[in-house]
C-alpha cells in the first residue's frame, strides 16, 4: 500500500528530529542529487558536463534544491540557480556558490541591495532561456509551506516555463520536482494556478497527500519517496499520524485477502451471490456489461432482474446468469437506467421500483426479519437519483463528476461538474457527509471516501475512458462486496477498501485487455479472470513467506 500524509502530520513528525539535530535536509539533498544524477545520465549518457538548472524560492524547499545542486556541481555538472525571491535558503545558497554553482536572480536585489551583480534582476525570458537549454530542471520553488496559487514573479516564471515547454518542438528539460510540484495544494491535490508538470517528484519523509489526489496527481509524474528517518504509522487507527490518503497495490489485494482463491469447501453462497438491477430496452448493453463484470470477477452466482428482452440479451451473453430473484449478498443497481425520474416508460418505471425496494431493504430502512436482508449495494447511474436520504457505509455510490454534482445539487449544494473536477476530494467528502454512503468518484484518478479513510487509485490507462467501462466496474465491485457481504455490513471502512480494490482490478484488467491500445468495456470484463489469476500467482507466494 502507498500511504500519503498531510503537511501538518509531516511537520509534526519532523519536529523532534530537527530539535535533536538530525540532518534531515542533508539526507534529502543527498538522495535528490543521486536521483538527478541518474536521470541526467539516462538523458545525456554522462553526468560531468551535463546542464542542470535549479529554480528556487524563499524556504527550505530551496534548501533541498541548492544543497543537491552543490553536490551535482562538485560532480562536474554545470549547475545554475534561478532565484525568485529576495531571500532564499542561506546555508544552501552558500554551499551552492562554494561548489562553483552559477546563479541569476529574478529580483533586483538579493538580501544585499548594493551588491553590483549583473545576475540581479534578470528578465523572466532570460531565465526561461537558461532553463530550456538544460538537461534537467529542479523545481525547488515551494514545498510544504506553499499556500494558494503561485504569486508574483514565481507565477510569472512558472507560467512562462509552461508556455515555453508547450511551444518547444524538440527538446525541453526533464523536470524533477523537489518534494512536490510547486503550486499544488499539498493537502488537497488542488491546482489553483500554473504549475510546472514534473516527470519525477522526489518527496521526502513521506508521500504528500496532494501527490496522490486529483487533479494535482497528474502533475507529479513518477513519485519517488525518500526515507529521511521520520517514523509515521500506516495503521488504520485514529491518531495524529494517520495517513490522509491510501493507494492499494496488487499485493494488498492478496495480503489483505480482498481477493482469495475459493477454499475446497466453497459453494456459491461462500463465494457470494450478486443481484443485478440494470439495463432497459433502451440500454440493454449495460445489463450485459454489469453481469459480465460480476461473473468474470469470480462471483458464485449472478441473479439478473429486468425486462424480458433485456434478460434475453443477458442470457445470450452470459448463460450462467439466473433470471430470477432469491437470496442475494450484494446488489449492483442502476447501470443503463435513465437518470431522470419520473420515468416515461413502464420498463424504466419497473426497474426504478425494484431499485427503490432493494435499497430500502439493503439499507435496513424497512425493518425486516429476513436474515441477510441488510446487504451491501453498489448504486450507479440511474440508481443515484433513487438513493435514500440517509445510507449506511455499505451502500457504495459510484458517480462520475457530473453525476456527483447532480446528486449534490439535489441535496442543496451549489455545485457544477467543473467544481467537482477542480476539487474532487472536497466534493466526494461532502457527498459522504450528506448521504452517509461510501463514495467512489470515477475519474482518471478514482477517489474513494469512506468513514475515516480516503483511497486514490490511478491504475487504468486513458483508453479506459470508454462507454460501458463503469458498468463493468459496478459488476466487479458488487462481486467483491458479495464475497465479503457480512463483514462489509459490520466493518464501516471495509466497503471503501473493497471499492478501491475493485478500481484497481478494473484498471489492471484494462491494461491486460490490450496493452497500449484501444479497449472496449467487454474486453475489460473478459480480461478480468486472467488479471485475477495473475495477481494471485504473483503474490500468493510472498503471502506465504510473510
Ligand atoms: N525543515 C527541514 O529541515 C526539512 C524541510 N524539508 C523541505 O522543506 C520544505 C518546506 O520548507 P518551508 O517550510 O520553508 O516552506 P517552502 O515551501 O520552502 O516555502 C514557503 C514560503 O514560500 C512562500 N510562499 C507560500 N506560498 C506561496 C505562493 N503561493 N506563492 C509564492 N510564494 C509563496 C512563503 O513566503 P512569503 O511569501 O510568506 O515570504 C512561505 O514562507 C519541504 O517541502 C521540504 O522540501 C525537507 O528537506 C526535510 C527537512
Ligand atoms: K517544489
Amino acid at each position: 500500500m502507498i500511504v500519503a500524509y498531510d503537511s501538518r502530520t509531516v511537520r509534526t513528525a519532523e519536529a523532534p528530529l530537527l530539535a535533536s539535530g538530525a540532518p534531515l535536509m542533508e539526507r534529502a539533498a543527498f538522495a535528490l542529487a543521486g536521483i538527478v544524477a541518474r536521470e541526467v545520465r539516462s538523458q545525456v549518457g554522462r553526468v560531468p558536463g551535463s546542464r542542470v538548472v535549479v529554480v528556487v524560492g524563499p524556504g527550505n524547499n530551496a534548501g533541498d534544491a541548492l544543497f543537491a545542486g552543490a553536490r551535482l556541481a562538485r560532480a562536474g555538472v554545470q549547475v545554475t540557480a534561478v532565484l525568485t525571491s529576495e531571500r532564499t535558503h542561506e546555508e544552501g545558497f552558500a554551499a551552492f556558490r562554494a561548489a562553483g554553482g552559477r546563479w541569476m536572480s529574478l529580483v533586483a536585489s538579493l538580501s544585499a541591495p548594493d551588491e553590483p551583480a549583473r545576475e540581479h534582476g534578470v528578465s523572466v525570458a532570460t531565465a526561461v532561456g537558461t532553463v530550456m537549454e538544460a538537461d534537467v530542471v529542479l523545481d525547488g520553488l515551494l514545498g510544504l509551506g506553499s499556500s494558494g496559487a503561485l504569486r508574483g514573479v514565481t507565477r510569472d516564471l512558472v507560467g512562462a516555463l509552461v508556455r515555453a515547454r508547450a511551444r518547444s518542438e524538440h527538446r525541453s528539460p526533464l523536470v524533477v520536482a523537489v518534494d512536490v510540484p510547486s503550486g499544488i495544494g499539498v493537502d488537497d491535490g488542488s491546482v489553483p494556478g500554473a504549475v510546472l508538470p514534473a516527470d519525477v517528484t522526489v518527496t521526502f519523509g513521506a508521500v504528500k497527500a496532494g501527490l496522490l489526489l486529483p487533479p494535482a496527481a497528474r502533475l507529479a509524474g513518477r513519485v519517488e519517496s525518500i526515507d529521511i528517518g521520520l517514523s509515521l504509522h500506516t495503521a488504520d487507527v485514529d491518531g495524529q499520524d494517520r495517513p490522509a490518503v491510501r493507494r492499494l497495490t496488487a499485493q494488498d489485494l492478496v495480503h489483505q485477502r480482498l481477493l482469495a482463491p475459493p477454499g475446497a469447501d466453497a459453494h456459491k453462497y461462500t463465494r457470494g451471490v450478486v443481484g443485478v438491477v440494470a439495463g432497459t430496452e433502451q440500454f440493454p448493453g449495460a445489463a450485459v456489461l454489469t453481469v459480465s463484470g460480476a461473473i468474470r470477477t469470480g462471483t458464485g452466482m449472478v441473479r439478473y432482474l429486468g425486462a424480458r428482452d433485456v434478460t434475453a440479451a443477458v442470457l445470450a451473453a452470459r448463460p450462467e446468469a439466473v433470471p430470477a430473484g432469491g437470496r442475494v449478498q450484494a446488489w449492483a443497481l442502476g447501470p443503463g437506467i435513465s437518470t431522470a425520474p419520473p420515468a416515461t416508460d413502464d420498463a424504466t418505471r419497473a426497474q426504478q421500483g425494484r431499485i427503490r425496494h432493494t435499497l430500502a431493504h439493503a439499507t435496513g430502512e424497512l425493518s425486516s426479519d429476513v436474515v441477510g436482508d441488510k446487504v451491501p449495494a453498489v448504486v450507479d447511474a440511474g440508481a443515484l437519483a433513487l438513493l435514500p436520504r440517509a445510507c449506511p457505509p455499505w451502500v457504495v455510490i459510484t458517480p462520475h463528476a457530473g453525476e456527483l454534482a447532480q446528486l449534490l445539487r439535489a441535496r442543496g449544494e451549489d455545485v457544477e461538474r467543473p467544481d467537482v473536477e477542480a476539487e474532487p476530494l472536497r466534493w466526494a467528502q461532502r457527498a459522504r457527509e450528506l448521504t452517509g454512503a461510501t463514495v467512489l468518484l470515477k475519474g482518471e484518478v478514482t477517489l474513494v471516501v469512506g468513514p475515516g479513510c480516503v483511497y486514490s487509485q490511478a491504475d487504468g490507462p486513458a483508453w479506459l475512458a470508454t462507454a460501458g467501462a463503469g458498468d463493468v466496474l459496478t459488476g466487479v465491485l458488487a462481486s467483491l462486496l458479495a464475497a465479503h457481504s457480512s463483514a462489509a455490513v459490520k466493518e464501516p471502512a471495509l466497503p471503501a477498501r473493497l471499492a478501491a480494490a475493485a478500481s484497481l482490478i478494473h484498471g489492471l484488467a484494462a491494461h491486460r485487455a490490450n496493452p497500449g491500445g484501444p479497449i472496449s468495456a467487454l474486453d475489460v470484463a473478459d480480461a478480468l479472470p486472467g488479471t485475477i489469476a495473475q495477481i494471485l500467482r504473483d503474490h500468493a507466494s510472498d503471502r506465504r513467506t510473510r
